[in-house]
């Protein structure tokens, strides 16, 4: 089923169960809560204990990531009492993938028993007042590959994982991003945190100054090349989602500006950052379930 380079491809009922049950008959735990981290982010996995790790290319059906900074596993694991699985490197558009495929996963967790999907990524800032360094807690997203007709949702509709014409207004559930808030506020991390827009573009080249422009003016605070897939889809499951995006680089709105952005780059501020969040989301799993049912 999986061919790279297939836009058109639908991945059916079948294929995401027999991934579910290969992983349930593989590991023991029973995850409640998903992390997807971007690039640079592996490393979220360490605060979890009893760890268990696939490689993807072990996995019936599993794309293979092919972007550096992303290992290409799944591990399993916990984090107090709650049984977790995190993504180490995702999937993008722009990689060959189809959006089924870049979203594959989300389904198996939900099919899983996940619950709660916290989704990691690198972006840039177009605000001007943002820093390098800054988390940004997700509040909305623009799905601008979506107005061009590149959707997750796109093709017959399984009623099984969700509704036609699902909601999006609260794709970023509230109670997480104010739990998130919180959590970043006991870890000093208040002088470096942000809330805002992410916009996804389809990638890989980083935008021209005349297309920094007009996402600026268009809303957004901080754009990147993943995401907005992984959640549409789990917010059309019914999985409650929290984005934090790590801003790596101020986006060129000027022509007199020297910068050029590069992908080492956005790998190093990643770095820089890694422990801290990977604090964020380790306290996040081990409160999540409490604070917010
Ligand atoms: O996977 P994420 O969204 O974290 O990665 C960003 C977007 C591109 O894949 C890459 C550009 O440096 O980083
Ligand atoms: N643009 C798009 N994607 C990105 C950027 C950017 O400036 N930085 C990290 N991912």
């Amino acid at each position: 089923m999986h061919t790279k380079g297939s836009p058109s491809c639908c991945c059916s009922f079948e294929d995401y169960n027999l991934t579910t049950e290969w992983l349930l008959n593989h590991t023991s735990q029973r995850p409640k809560v998903a992390v997807i981290c971007g690039s640079g982010l592996g490393l979220l996995a360490d605060g979890a204990a009893n760890k268990q790790t696939f490689r993807y290319q072990d996995i019936p059906n599993f794309p293979v990531s092919t972007v550096a900074g992303h290992e290409g596993c799944l591990v399993f694991g916990t984090i107090e009492d709650t049984s977790c699985v995190f993504m180490q490197g995702h999937f993008h558009l722009y990689e060959g993938y189809s959006l089924c495929q870049v979203t594959f996963p989300v389904r198996i967790f939900k099919l899983m028993g996940v619950e709660t999907v916290l989704v990691t990524n690198a972006s840039g800032a177009i605000c001007p007042d943002y820093k390098v360094g800054d988390i940004m807690i997700i509040k909305d997203h623009i799905n601008l590959p979506g107005f061009a007709g590149q959707h997750p949702l796109f093709g017959p509709n399984d009623e099984r994982f969700g509704t036609r014409f699902p909601c999006m207004s609260d794709a970023y559930s509230k109670d997480l991003r104010r739990l998130a808030g919180q959590i970043c506020s006991e870890l000093g991390c208040s002088g470096f945190l942000r809330e805002g827009v992410y916009c996804m573009v389809s990638g890989p080249n980083f935008e021209t100054i005349a297309e920094a422009r007009m996402l600026q003016v268009l809303g957004c605070d901080s754009v990147g090349m993943s995401t907005v897939p992984e959640v549409t889809v789990a917010k059309h499951c019914g999985l409650r989602v929290l984005g934090l995006s790590l801003i790596t680089n101020m986006v060129s709105l000027d022509y007199s500006r020297e910068e050029k952005v590069n992908h080492d780059e956005v790998l190093q501020i990643m770095k820089m950052r890694a422990e801290v969040l990977q604090r964020v989301v380790t306290e996040l799993i081990s409160r999540c379930s409490i604070n917010t049912h």
